[in-house]
């Protein structure tokens, strides 16, 4: 723990008027929120800096037609033990989410409805060969180098590569290509098998395990645990404070919002999605495996979530398009009185702004629907994200992993973008990288 007085050393810009905190965490999302909550119950008080004038980050609970909606993520997987955990704590708790009535995919001769059963036996079969082998090289999924001398010559296959050794037929390939590019954020080239396969794994090894991971919603919202945690913390969060530099001299780190105030501390954990780690001037500058992962990214290019109303009532239909598609993914969510939500996970090629646009890609799989309104968050063009969910791209896992989980001097990093398990997609990752980073960050303190 620091004390109150802190020496104005050379190197250390503008220390003696300065702040000076236990601890200070960058990102009030998942991972800074896990971070805050661990350091308080080491008897640290942490400062946090966010960016946003919200906690949350890729979580955000708002409202759409009149209901509580997610902009960000939404849903939980009843084997994502940690967030379960953290539910429990503090008497939070899940509800199953709306399930499909009909799906909608892809066919020979355009789309064609199937019984949920039906299609997703289909699609589980061929994710079974797509993901056949995984079970070895991801024989620990929590530990994923486990099997570093099988992943050797994984690592470096797309999720468009994989697809590319299975013999598909057109159809088929929609089927699965629909999801390789939704996850990938654009083109199926850019994912990496290892991404979505390890997620596969630590479900239990089954695409229908794995489909369980969109099945539960907190009751509240899934911003209310963070909320629980920063409320536990304690901690002093300051909204609105974008960082802009972190410079580490004699044994003390300062740090610098964009409005210029300043902050000392003995350690600083950097809980930002990766992508935006580039926009913090860091003195020493970032090591290598940084360097790399702020500068490929691991948070994907597209990654646009569009609420849409549908007027009437309307069957609750799930629908899935094949790569290039202007809706690549449409989940149904609840019927209102004058009709139903849905959630679209649009591809690159639908321009959002557009309505006309969205209403002739939503009737796709809806013929005749009236859209009464919609609202799309684009999460790749927010600058405190800078991509979207995180998937690692190929190769990423063996140049990355572990050098991009350790401390650089006294500055530790977290966030689900890093997290070696759930990475990525799921907060679970952020919670998981959160408690890492606290203990790295209390060692340093
Ligand atoms: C559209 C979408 C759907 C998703 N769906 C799901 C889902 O269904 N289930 C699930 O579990 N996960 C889902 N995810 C993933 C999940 O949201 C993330 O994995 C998780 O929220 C990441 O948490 P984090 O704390 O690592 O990062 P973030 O939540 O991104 O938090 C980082 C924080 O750092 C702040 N920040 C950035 N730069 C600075 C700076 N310079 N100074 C100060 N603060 C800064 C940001 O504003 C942000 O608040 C989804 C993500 C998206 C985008």
């Amino acid at each position: 723990m620091t004390t109150a007085l802190i020496p104005s050393t050379a190197g250390v810009a503008r220390a003696k008027d300065a702040a000076t905190v236990d601890a200070i965490i960058i990102g009030a999302g998942y991972a800074g929120g896990t971070v805050a909550r661990e350091l308080a119950l080491k008897g640290l008080k942490p400062l946090v800096l966010e960016a946003r004038n919200r906690i949350g980050g890729r979580i955000w609970t708002s409202t759409f037609a009149g209901a509580q909606v997610e902009v960000g993520g939404s849903w939980l997987g009843p084997q994502q033990t940690l967030i379960h955990k953290e539910l429990n704590r503090y008497s939070l708790t899940t509800f199953e989410d709306v399930a499909a009535e009909q799906v909608i995919l892809p066919g020979d001769q355009g789309f064609q409805s199937h019984s949920p059963a039906d299609a997703y036996n289909s699609i589980g079969q061929l994710f079974g060969e797509f993901y056949a082998g995984s079970e070895n090289y991801f024989e620990r999924p929590h530990d994923p180098l486990y099997r570093s001398d099988l992943l050797a010559s994984v690592d470096p296959l797309s999720l468009a590569d994989r697809l590319g050794q299975l013999q598909l037929s057109p159809t088929e390939l929609k089927w699965l290509n629909s999801e390789t590019s939704v996850y990938s954020g654009g083109p199926s080239t850019r994912g990496a098998l290892t991404g979505m396969a390890q997620w596969i794994q630590l479900s239990g090894g089954s695409y229908g395990t794995y489909s369980t991971t969109m099945s539960l919603r907190p009751t509240g919202g899934m911003t209310a645990a963070l909320q629980a945690m920063f409320n536990e913390s304690n901690a002093d969060i300051r909204l609105n404070s974008p960082v802009k530099k972190v410079t580490e001299a004699n044994g003390l780190v300062t740090v610098e919002t964009a409005a210029g105030a300043t902050f000392v501390s003995r350690v600083v954990v950097v809980a930002t999605p990766a992508n935006v780690w580039k926009n913090i001037t860091f003195s020493p500058g970032l090591p290598a495996a940084h360097t790399q992962a702020t500068t490929q990214g691991i948070g994907v290019p597209h990654a646009t979530k569009m609420w849409v109303h549908v007027q009437g009532n309307v069957p609750a239909t799930a629908a899935q398009a094949g790569e290039g598609s202007p809706i690549l993914l449409m989940v149904p969510q609840q019927q209102l009185s004058d009709g139903r939500l849905f959630i679209a996970f649009t591809g690159p090629s639908l321009n959002v702004a557009n309505a006309a646009d969205v209403r002739a890609a939503v009737q796709q799989f809806l013929p005749g629907a009236n859209v009464l309104r919609y609202q799309a968050m684009e999460w790749a063009k927010d600058p405190y994200t800078g991509g979207g969910w995180g998937l690692r791209r190929p190769n990423q896992l063996l140049q990355l992993f572990p050098h991009i989980e350790q401390p650089h001097g006294r500055i530790v990093f977290a966030g689900s973008d890093i997290a070696k398990g759930w990475h990525g997609a799921f907060i679970e990752g952020a919670i998981e990288s959160g408690f890492r980073a606290a203990g790295q960050a209390a060692a340093l303190a």
